[in-house]
Parts: C-alpha cells; sequence; structure tokens
C-alpha cells in the first residue's frame, strides 16, 4: 500500500480580521514544515468496524479521521467506500505532537481525504475535497491543497497558494495541553482588535521571511498574547515565533 505523508504547519502570522457567529475570521499564511509528518497507509483487517491503528489519547470516533470519513460517506454515499474500510485499517505513524498549534489531527483528516479519493477512485475535485475538508476543522482545506506556504483567511476555508521558497524551521512544543477554544474566547473577550482590510491585503502580499524579519512574535500572532494570559505556566521564548494557539514555537534554522 502507499504511504502518505501528513505535514505539520506552522502559523508565520495570524491576525484576526473580524467575527462569523461564533467563529473568528482570520488572515494567516501557513507554511509547511518539511521535516515534520506523520505518515498513513491502508493495511488489510479481518474485523468489520472502522479501525484506526497509531497511538492515539483518544477514542476512535473522535479521531479527526474518522470524522473525515463520516463526512466523505455522507457526500459520496460510495459503497465502495464502506465496504473499503470493512476490510482496510488506516494505519497512522504518529510523529506530530497534539495541542501544539501545528495542525497535526488535521493535516491527518486532509491526508485521508487524499488518499481515499485517489486510492478508491472517488472522482472528487480538489475544490470538492476542500469543502468537505471545511466540515471537519478550520485548518482541514489548508492541508488538502498540499500547498507548502498559502495565504489562508474566512475561519480557514480560503486558501490560496503563495509562491515563496519554503523555509527550515527548528520547532519545540513545551510539555503544555492548549484548548484552541480557550485561547480564542479569552481573545475575543480581552483583546479584540480586528485588523482592516489594507492591512490584511498587505501582510498577504509579503513574503514569510520578510515578516519573520520585522514583526515581533507578539505582533504576528494575535493567538500568542492570549494563550500567554490563559496559561501561566506558558512563557515567552525569545527570539521564537509562536503557532496558532500553541503552544509550539518555531525559528528559522
Ligand atoms: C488556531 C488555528 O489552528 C490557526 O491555524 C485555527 O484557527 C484553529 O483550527 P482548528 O484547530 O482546526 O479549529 P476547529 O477545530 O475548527 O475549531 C476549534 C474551536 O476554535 C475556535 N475557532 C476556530 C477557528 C476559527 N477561525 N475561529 C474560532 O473561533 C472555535 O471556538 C472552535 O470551536
Ligand atoms: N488524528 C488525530 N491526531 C492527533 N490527535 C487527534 C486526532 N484526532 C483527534 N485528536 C484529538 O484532538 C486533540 C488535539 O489534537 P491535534 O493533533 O489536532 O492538535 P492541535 O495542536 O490541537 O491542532 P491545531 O494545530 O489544529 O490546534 C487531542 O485531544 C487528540 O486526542
Amino acid at each position: 500500500m502507499i504511504r502518505y505523508r501528513a505535514y505539520a504547519k506552522v502559523n508565520i502570522f495570524l491576525k484576526i480580521t473580524g467575527m462569523r457567529g461564533e467563529y473568528h475570521t482570520l488572515s494567516s499564511r501557513f507554511m509547511r514544515v518539511k521535516d515534520l509528518f506523520d505518515t498513513l497507509w491502508f493495511e488489510e483487517k479481518a474485523t468489520p468496524e472502522f479501525e484506526i491503528r497509531g497511538s492515539f489519547d483518544c477514542e476512535v470516533h473522535a479521531n479527526t479521521i474518522y470524522k473525515a470519513y463520516k463526512h466523505l460517506l455522507a457526500v459520496t454515499r460510495s459503497d465502495k467506500l464502506s465496504s473499503f474500510f470493512e476490510s482496510h485499517a488506516v494505519c497512522v505513524d504518529k510523529k506530530i505532537p497534539s495541542f501544539a498549534g501545528l495542525g497535526g489531527g488535521s493535516s491527518d483528516a486532509a491526508t485521508f481525504l487524499t488518499m481515499c479519493n485517489e486510492e478508491l477512485e472517488l472522482g472528487l475535485s480538489l475544490n470538492e475535497l476542500a469543502e468537505i475538508a471545511s466540515h471537519i476543522g478550520a485548518d482541514v482545506p489548508f492541508f488538502v491543497y498540499g500547498y507548502e506556504s498559502a495565504n489562508v483567511s474566512g475561519i480557514g476555508e480560503v486558501v490560496e497558494r503563495f509562491d515563496e521558497p519554503l523555509i527550515d524551521f527548528e520547532v519545540v512544543t513545551p510539555d503544555i495541553q492548549i484548548s484552541t477554544p480557550s485561547v480564542y474566547r479569552y481573545y475575543r473577550e480581552h483583546l479584540y482588535a480586528p485588523i482592516s482590510a489594507e492591512e490584511a491585503a498587505r501582510l498577504e502580499s509579503t513574503p514569510s521571511r520578510d515578516i519573520l524579519a520585522f514583526m515581533s512574535p507578539k505582533e504576528a500572532n494575535d493567538l500568542y498574547p492570549s494563550a500567554l494570559a490563559c496559561y501561566s505556566e506558558l512563557s515567552e521564548k525569545e527570539g521564537w515565533f509562536f503557532s496558532g494557539s500553541g503552544s509550539s514555537f518555531f525559528r528559522i534554522k
């Protein structure tokens, strides 16, 4: 069976532009971390229940891969899909840390969608896959497109490739389980200051290396001050940028 890589991402910048219902709209640059990825493949099995093999700290129904399976099944109603998973397990060699702001669960879900589409010849377009992805989680569409660098907006469903060289990052993940909803909630209640459309457009046209050279880590990520306020055990790391809602820090190697 073919092995697929589910890469981690970092947010070079992450600025809030407003609210859409309970969710925040954002303007963010996502970049792939080229040497941090989970590996996924399918393997034959004997029992008919949907099975995910790998080291996860959640039950199968809470796994983003299972959510992706259910959404894909609801959209395609494909017998090929359901019968395939009666005889095949999804195997994951997990390397991306969880609760890390690196999009690990989201990347697994997106890679699973791509694998099903390719190996079972479901015939879905990239845009159709990305639409399904947007119902699984805000970060999932970015991973479906597979771009190395992209501007991501809306609540995560608008993904536009950004043409620039991939940067080699060093990533560290403090052992603090950060809750993304808590960090967004604190931001909304205490720090809410959305940027203008002009400011978003300026950031979206700036190469990642320039962002990292000219912005401070706290300026670059609106969720960083919020995560620091929510988690007293999280401390600033001089010279390092903060990814998503944390807890990972990154810098150019
Ligand atoms: C922090 C980021 O990782 C940056 O890339 C994303 O914005 C969050 O992506 P994610 O973990 O895939 O988020 P989801 O699983 O869709 O949402 C988790 C929770 O985060 C909050 N949330 C998420 C995305 C968003 N644009 N606004 C939000 O307010 C909501 O409370 C939501 O219930
Ligand atoms: N495929 C998956 N891989 C890892 N964790 C998963 C997965 N599916 C569900 N989870 C659960 O989701 C929670 C967060 O894991 P995840 O890897 O998505 O990290 P995250 O850092 O919150 O991601 P993000 O960067 O999107 O904020 C954990 O409780 C984990 O048990």
